[in-house]
């Protein structure tokens, strides 16, 4: 996921940050029948029609708005049953889009402003960005599940006690986390940095990537793997 997610912040830095794409209910946009931002409006269409498609049916999918799908036109997938159930109520994309929109946009928008002519261009990079984000944090469940499978008695221990701070101990793999920064740094200076950019326009950069896995993505993904393993035993 980590090429994924890097070129789809690269194809988001060529805006601004465009705000008004994710003001509610925008006065300007007049969105008809619809309650919420642009960038919701947008979202919401798209996950209805992959719904159709299945999408949602993979266990590696989570969308944005449960709420609003559609069933599938195509027949059901039978899925081998790697996950507990319970991780289908597992969804932390309100906090992605959230922390996505308030954090990382900023972070990787070629510049703080509106560009009306690109509303359209700035959504679908930004569902580019959320559904390569959410799919990559919600690994966190299969991460978990081997995690718990690899220790079966500790993990059981850990969560019958309810132990936060054990579970998180255990599931920590700083070597992992560190080796994971440093090949995003490579990464970021390889692909993520135009020798012939403005001085006042920001692209992706090594630093904004380090800190956007380091602040949000890492730790949303363990918050997953330890909301999973607290209720894996139910
Ligand atoms: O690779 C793991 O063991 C994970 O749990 C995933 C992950 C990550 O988000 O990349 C999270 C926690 C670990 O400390 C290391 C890495």
């Amino acid at each position: 996921m980590e090429d994924t997610i890097i070129f789809n912040f690269i194809e988001r830095s060529h805006f601004p940050t465009c705000p008004t794409v994710y003001e509610v209910n925008n006065k300007e946009l007049n969105i008809p029948n619809f309650d919420g931002s642009f960038l919701d409006w947008a979202h919401v269409q798209l996950e209805i029609a992959h719904s159709q498609l299945r999408r949602f049916e993979s266990p590696d999918e989570n969308p944005f708005f449960p709420d609003k799908l559609l069933k599938p036109i195509l027949p059901r997938l039978e899925y081998p049953p790697v996950l507990d159930p319970v991780a289908s109520n597992i969804n932390y994309n309100s906090k992605i889009k959230n922390i996505y929109i308030e954090h990382i946009i900023p972070l990787v928008s070629k510049y703080v402003g509106d560009q009306p002519e690109n509303y359209g261009s700035v959504a679908t990079r930004d569902i580019d960005c959320l559904q390569s984000l959410s799919r990559r944090i919600h690994f966190g469940k299969f991460v978990a599940e081997a995690k718990f499978q690899s220790n079966i008695p500790l993990y059981t221990e850990l969560i019958k006690n309810k132990d936060i701070a054990g579970i998180t101990e255990n599931i920590t793999n700083s070597a992992v986390e560190e080796k994971i920064l440093e090949r995003l740094t490579k990464k970021a200076e390889v692909y993520g940095v135009d020798p012939t950019t403005n001085s006042n326009e920001t692209k992706i950069t090594p630093e904004y990537l380090v800190k956007i896995y380091k602040e949000f993505v890492i730790p949303i993904t363990k918050e997953v793997e330890i909301d999973y393993l607290l209720r894996r035993l139910n």
